[in-house]
């Protein structure tokens, strides 16, 4: 997979926006409130129909229109296809080469994105809310499905709080349903995350253990909380059993209080460092260090299960993390062969994941226009078990075609290749029938199996009420 050209008009402060991206590294310098983060929001949007930081649609129109637009055009199993996405009147409208887009299978096909945040490095030190939302991200990218799945489970939690909400005048009967609702659903969300944390931990925690600076082991862990450890490792059918279990003993408290007090909705990500809760007992640069571990740990566990890298948008990560932490991940980035998109208000940070094709822009006041590349990082020491960060070479300049509107078409001035074609010669090829045809990942993406009416068009807005416009319910994830 590999964005060959994106545009954006109206979204957020960006009036109008052309480029076509590097294969690999494309850097958005700027100073502080000038669009950067708006550029990866528009890329991410278009990727996921989800805003990255928006509660509500209507933020993402530039102020004074009507509407916003992002198109993007991807290359995927060696053809090219065109999405965009519009968003006017809380609507929001998939299109599929210039048509309205029939079903999100089809809108999507095959795009997979992973965005990394400085909210993301507060994670550890955050409530398990933002833990929460940082697990269902992974698990949604690593199980389409669990879109689904996880509004199943909003759904029935809701309709249970509100019964609850009723106290002693609840109906027993519809609370039994309730119950057991809850509890299938409650039990296929544990499972998913279970799932995407037996893949994951393992990756994170040697990750770790090359940039941690410590002898002490971190430990991602996930456990159903309320429930015995015994229940840790069975089976889906037996796990909703206890889940049932538990809330029925817990029926009187929760009628008491309103409501639902346990299952997924109040699980946590626990993190220790040496046995020790990282929350209260690690440092921030080695709280830090495990987020780190864990996003590189997330794009190479896609890697592994798509059989190509997803699309990697990295926001001001760089400033957030220590020079030797920065200089690993940058390493990583280099030698990973990613299409990546970075965004810093320092271009020295981010140098040693450039090259020769890197797309450098500077970005000011909402417009996006050429920079000259950075010079060659060089002599960036790597920490003890990393691997050696690939070779940068002095960037080209720009080629800024400036089209008659008198916007700038970015591009690199020598872009290298097709990225997949590539990389596929230097890591292991899985094979046509993994990387799919025609459907693997479509069967992949998190938005594919559910949540949206096809008809008309892709629209979507207002008339979805919870999910349509960025918010989600409580308890909710979201990507
Ligand atoms: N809907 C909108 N219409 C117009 N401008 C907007 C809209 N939403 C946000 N902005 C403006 O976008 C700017 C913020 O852009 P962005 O978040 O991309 O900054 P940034 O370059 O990433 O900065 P930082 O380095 O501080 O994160 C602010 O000036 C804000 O007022």
């Amino acid at each position: 997979m590999r964005l060959l050209a994106l545009q954006a008009q109206n979204f957020r402060n960006l009036h109008q926006v052309s480029l076509a991206p590097s294969p690999h590294a494309t850097i958005a310098v700027g100073q502080n409130g000038q669009g950067k983060t708006n550029l990866l929001e528009a890329l991410y949007f278009l990727a996921t129909l989800k805003p990255l930081r928006a509660g509500r649609l209507a933020e993402l129109v530039r102020w004074g229109t009507k509407a916003a637009r992002v198109s993007g055009r991807f290359l995927l199993k060696g053809a090219e296809r065109e999405i965009s996405v519009e968003v006017g009147g809380g609507v929001r409208q998939a299109f599929v080469d210039g048509k309205k887009a029939s079903s999100l299978e089809e809108y999507f096909g095959g795009v997979a994105v992973v965005a990394f945040t400085p909210d993301d490095l507060e994670v550890v030190k955050g409530g398990p809310d933002a833990r929460r939302t940082f697990l269902d991200r992974a698990v949604f990218n690593r199980f389409p499905a669990f879109l689904k799945e996880s509004r199943d489970y909003a759904r029935a939690l809701k309709n249970r709080n509100r019964l609850l909400r009723d106290g002693p005048a609840a109906d027993p009967a519809y609370l039994d349903a309730y119950d057991a609702t809850l509890a299938r659903s409650g039990a296929r969300v544990y499972v998913r995350r279970r799932a995407l944390m037996a893949e994951l931990a393992p990756r994170a925690q040697a990750t770790f253990a090359a940039i941690g600076r410590t002898v002490d082991p971190a430990v991602y862990g996930y456990h159903p909380a309320h429930l015995a450890q015994e229940f840790a490792d069975v089976d889906e059918a037996r796990l909703a059993e206890a889940l049932l279990e538990e809330l029925a003993g817990r029926r009187r408290r929760d009628l008491e209080r309103g409501f639902t007090s346990v299952g997924p909705h109040v699980d946590d990500v626990a993190l220790t460092l040496g046995g020790r809760s990282a929350r209260a007992y690690a440092s921030q640069g080695q709280q830090r260090a495990l987020v780190l571990g864990w996003k590189i740990a997330e794009i190479e566990n896609l890697h592994a299960s798509l059989g190509f890298l997803p699309l990697l948008l990295l926001d001001d990560v760089s400033s957030e993390l220590d020079p030797e932490r920065n200089a690993y991940l940058m390493g990583y980035l280099a030698a990973s062969g990613a299409q990546v998109f970075l965004t810093t208000t320092d271009a020295s940070l981010v140098r040693a994941a450039a090259a020769a094709d890197t797309l450098w822009m500077d970005v000011h006041g909402g417009q996006v226009a050429p920079r000259p590349p950075e010079p060659s990082a060089g002599g960036q020491a790597p920490l003890p078990g990393q691997q050696p960060p690939a070779p940068v070479g002095v960037g080209h300049l720009l080629g800024g075609d400036v089209a008659e509107d008198g916007e700038a078409e970015l591009r690199p001035e020598n872009p290298v290749g097709h990225g997949e074609e590539e990389r596929a010669d230097h890591r292991p090829h899985r094979g046509p029938e993994e990387e799919g045809t025609g459907g693997a990942h479509e069967q992949h993406h998190p938005h594919a199996q559910g949540g949206f009416a096809p008809a008309p068009g892709l629209a979507e807005g207002q008339s979805h009420g919870d999910e349509g416009d960025g918010e989600e319910e409580s308890g909710q994830p979201e990507r």
